[in-house]
């Protein structure tokens, strides 16, 4: 396993929010967590990258216990995070929110800026314009492109489909398959085909505890679960 949680639990101001989260994200795969709105996907993501205050439990990262250390560390250590909100800098280009993400500017990092432009080849369209300009789906690649380029083992992507038109969705689904050739990926998608269409693995949520996980051939097979945690009929 690249990623493991252990009993995770994680508690916001008086809630208890994350009662006990354990499930596994293996190498080279796409793991999908679902689940219905408020079962914890985000504040999952978000203990994961130190941002959301973990009382119990622990983080594995390639072996190593990482639950208490600060965010910039634990993405120094080979996690990307592309929150919901996407963090970018709004009043900067495409180009600089790039260059910004690459630091120094080595052939391999330009090799994945090279790679991650032709696969959403939007974004040199829109090369000088500023981030903030740019529409949904168009800042939801620019955000994904971000985190590739910092060269992760790991990503963690919350919703990437989220607000986008069909043809979008479909890109994104596209780059995330392309992406998975390269980077492990943990992944928030409410959205059930995108998350068929691209996961390996699934993880259902509920009420901040994690009561399914498996592959995705059997999420894809039984109805009920679908049914009872996704509200598919
Ligand atoms: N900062 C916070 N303060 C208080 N409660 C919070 C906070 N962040 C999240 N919660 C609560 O924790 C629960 C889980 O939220 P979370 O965003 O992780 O769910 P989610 O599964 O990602 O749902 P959604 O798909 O709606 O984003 C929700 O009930 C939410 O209201």
């Amino acid at each position: 396993m690249l990623l493991e949680l252990r009993d995770l639990h994680t508690v916001i101001g008086r809630h208890h929010i994350l009662q006990g989260v354990s499930f596994g994200v293996p190498r080279g795969e796409v793991t999908v967590l679902l689940g219905r709105n408020g079962a914890g996907k985000s504040t999952t993501l978000r203990s994961i990258m130190g941002l959301s205050p973990v009382v119990r439990g622990e983080v594995r990262f390639e072996g190593e216990a990482i639950q208490f250390l600060p965010t910039h560390v634990i993405a120094r250590k080979g996690i990307g995070y592309v929150p919901e909100d996407m963090g970018l800098f709004g009043d900067l280009t495409v180009e600089e929110n790039l260059k910004l993400a690459m630091g120094k500017e080595d052939p391999p990092a330009a090799e994945r800026l090279a790679w991650i432009l032709g696969l959403f080849s939007d974004l040199k369209m829109y090369w000088r314009r500023k981030s903030g300009d740019l529409s949904g789906g168009q800042k939801q690649m620019l955000s994904i492109a971000r985190a590739f380029v910092q060269n992760r083992s790991l990503l963690l992507i919350d919703e990437p489909s989220k607000g986008l038109s069909p043809i979008m969705v479909g890109k994104m689904v596209e780059g995330i398959r392309e992406i998975k050739e390269r980077t492990t990926i943990l992944l928030v998608e409410q959205n059930f085909s995108m998350a068929r269409a691209v996961g390996d693995r699934f993880v259902i949520l509920d009420g901040g505890r994690c009561v399914h996980s498996g592959p995705m051939e059997e999420l894809k097979r039984d109805k009920e679960l679908q049914r009872r945690f996704l509200g598919i009929a």
